[in-house]
């Protein structure tokens, strides 16, 4: 695990909003830091210390190692962390769109246009190869976990607090959170790898196209019956017969079968929105989270021109997307 560097942030820089959302450790809080000069709403994620065991506070230590990691367009961005009053405070960018399950639940039944599906499953897929070029699996990808910025356009994975960095010696297997996106591997007990974050994305291509999860039921046996046994009902004619095709690839029970996210991103159906994004992803505003950012901690911005470094990000505290993905896709 990388050194962590001394916490200098601290609670008295943030006055608290509202709290906008909980947990299973804690409460995440909609703040405003005081003195910047844009008083730029962050999230707090704030977790009490207190009664964690040791592994416990590694575990969550980690979350803050990997999202310090993963400084990416597509991923909530990280500012730093503090500690007060036996609590740990994780600051991070305000996704304003809110969870792609609540866009989602927001659409009342009127499907998406494919294009638009394409744009938010490229977006992730980006985020994901991302993560996997450097051997994180995410383990928890939901649509629950994936953020909306103000316009919804623009999509940033979230919640770190069960990926795994894997490596030689260790196989990332624990099973956490919401079962629906589980793979059928995970139930039946087998290590966590990256075929099971793609699995996770089938799924969530399945909810962007049908309005509702492809693995639903009652109970946690019934749930885990159905993916098992890849038992999901038919997306509906609304969608092309090749994203259909695109989502049974994912949805595939052997794992080996399924392709990888290096693969999908030349997938002639996402080669398209890939290249898009990829040309329009430099001029996006991103959040710094290296030791630079006490330069531009209140909020000087830099703008990036696309280029070869168009994917790393070069900014903090994004309180504006100076330009939509969406207007150079749609
Ligand atoms: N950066 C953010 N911007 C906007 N809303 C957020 C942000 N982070 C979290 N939230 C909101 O707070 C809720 C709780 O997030 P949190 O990461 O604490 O837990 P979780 O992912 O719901 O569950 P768990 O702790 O079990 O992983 C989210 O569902 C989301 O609605």
């Amino acid at each position: 695990m990388d050194e962590v560097e001394p916490a200098e942030d601290r609670m008295e820089n943030y006055v608290r909003i509202a709290v906008v959302g909980r947990g299973a450790y804690g409460v995440c809080w909609l703040c405003r830091r005081k003195e910047s000069q844009h008083r730029e709403k962050v999230i707090l994620k704030t977790i009490p210390l207190h009664g964690l065991s040791n592994e416990e506070e590694i575990a969550i230590m980690g979350e803050v190692m990997l999202l310090k990691k993963m400084r990416h367009p597509m991923i909530i961005g990280y500012y730093s962390y503090f500690k007060y009053d036996n609590t740990l405070a994780i600051v991070m960018q305000y996704a304003e769109g809110g969870t792609m399950e609540r866009m989602i639940q927001e659409q009342r039944g009127e499907h998406f246009h494919e294009s638009s599906v394409l744009d938010f499953f490229t977006q992730i897929l980006i985020a994901l190869h991302h993560m996997h070029s450097k051997s994180i699996v995410h383990r928890d990808l939901k649509t629950q976990n994936i953020l909306m910025n103000k316009k919804r356009t623009l999509v940033k994975l979230s919640d770190f607090g069960i990926s795994k960095e894997l490596s030689t010696k260790s196989v990332a297997s624990t099973v956490i959170g919401t079962p629906n996106y589980l793979s059928p591997e995970i139930c039946e007990g087998r290590a966590y790898n990256q075929k099971s974050d793609v699995w996770s994305l089938g799924c969530v291509l399945y909810e962007l196209l049908a309005l509702r999860r492809a693995f639903d039921g009652d109970n946690l046996p019934s749930i885990v019956m159905k993916i098992t046994k890849c038992s999901y009902s038919p997306i509906g004619d609304h969608a092309t017969q090749e994203v259909r095709e695109l989502v049974g690839n994912l949805l595939r029970l052997n794992e080996h079968q399924r392709p990888n996210v290096q693969e999908l991103l030349t997938h002639p159906l996402v080669l398209p929105y890939t290249l898009r994004i990829h040309c329009d992803v430099g001029r996006v505003i991103v959040p710094e989270n290296n030791k630079r950012r006490a330069n531009s901690v209140m909020g000087g911005r830099l703008r990036i021109t696309p280029s070869a470094q168009s994917l790393r990000p070069q900014e903090r505290f994004p309180t504006k997307t100076p330009i939509s993905l969406s207007n150079t896709l749609r």
